[in-house]
């Protein structure tokens, strides 16, 4: 270990004085691995007692962390692995840079430098504050994220949202030659519903309808909110009839729920336009929408509480 005049009087001095004092932790190990130097900062930040460390090789340093599970979270489950990884990597390239986290939380640059001569140099600075706001700016942007596509009052995705997953399904389904089927659902005389029963029991059966299209679709179909009582879905890689079927089963369902909270014996409805992709058109989104609203407006004026399919503009309905 270099020794450290208290009052440095020339530029290596200051330098010696810098690099023993400075509070980012450097170690400066030989060809064979074996520490040659290690300053205040680098045995404070290991938590290590440097008069114990006499003769020690980095493996020496990795095996104590590993063993008393101090300074570097290790997540591998056994020592020899975690050493086979650190040899893997270590001198691989003359420059290495990498972040790495403590068992007491704290995070660390780590830059590893290896020269032609054999030294290696390791340098650590204490990023703990620049990764909390980092993590802190990625929850509050997945949150913004979450609100900018969520409807707020059934937590569905909302029509900004599901208009971009259209778009999606789309391209992927022209690019793969798929069918997939596009559904607009509209609850019957909703209207009705707030009139007799008041705004909060309409949200309630907004919800309600919402949670129950999620429990009785499968996880890969596509459903949000769309405008105030009016839903779509997108049925992934399925066709017009399985969509048509699953529909029908869903109607069927809803017809038996009750829901006594608004009044005893309440129950509802809701009427469906349903349309599917030609993978060999060109269709875009607006296209398809109007064609499914198309099927939607014929189901109202048909008597509701139906599902009708939008093909070669007939209109074919379940009951
Ligand atoms: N409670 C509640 N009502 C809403 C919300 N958004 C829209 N509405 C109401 O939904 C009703 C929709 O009424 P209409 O478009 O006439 O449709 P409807 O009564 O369902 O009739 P049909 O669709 O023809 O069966 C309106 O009274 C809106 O005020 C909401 O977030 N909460």
């Amino acid at each position: 270990m270099a020794l450290i005049k208290s009052q440095p009087a020339t530029l290596l001095e200051v330098m010696e004085h810098h690099i023993q004092f400075t509070e980012n932790g450097i170690a400066v190990f030989d060809a064979e691995d074996r520490f040659i130097f290690h300053n205040q900062a680098f045995d404070c930040i290991f938590g290590l007692d440097a008069s114990a460390m006499e003769g020690w090789t980095q493996d020496d340093w990795l095996t104590w962390m590993y063993v008393h599970r101090g300074g570097v979270n290790i997540e591998w489950d056994s020592l020899e692995s975690w050493l086979a990884y650190v040899h893997s990597v270590s001198r691989s390239k003359p420059f290495r840079r990498f972040e790495t986290d403590l068992m007491d939380g704290r995070w660390l640059l780590v830059s590893e430098q290896t020269y032609p001569s054999g030294h290696l140099v390791l340098h650590f600075a204490d990023i703990t504050l620049q990764k909390k706001t980092e993590m802190e700016l990625k929850e509050a942007i997945a949150k913004i994220e979450h609100i900018a596509q969520t409807d707020e009052l059934t937590n569905l995705p909302n029509r900004r949202h599901i208009l971009s997953r259209f778009h999606e399904e789309l391209l992927r389904a022209a690019r793969y030659k798929h069918e997939f089927c596009f559904g607009i659902l509209d609850i019957d005389h909703f209207k009705l519903v707030n009139d007799k029963y008041g705004h909060p029991a309409g949200d309630e059966v907004l919800r309600h309808f919402s949670k129950f299209l999620r429990d009785h679709l499968r996880s890969q179909d596509i459903v949000g909110r769309v405008g105030g009582e009016e839903f779509a879905i997108l049925f992934p890689e399925t066709k017009l009839d399985d969509a048509l079927l699953v529909l029908s089963r869903i109607n069927e369902t809803l017809r038996k729920e009750r829901l006594g909270q608004i009044a005893p014996d309440f129950s509802y409805s809701f009427s469906g336009g349903l349309v599917s992709s030609e993978p060999d058109l060109m269709e875009d989104c607006t296209l398809l929408m109007a064609k499914a609203d198309k099927a939607l407006y014929q189901a109202k004026n048909g008597g509701r509480n139906r599902v009708l399919r939008y093909q070669d503009d007939s209109l074919i309905s379940i009951p």
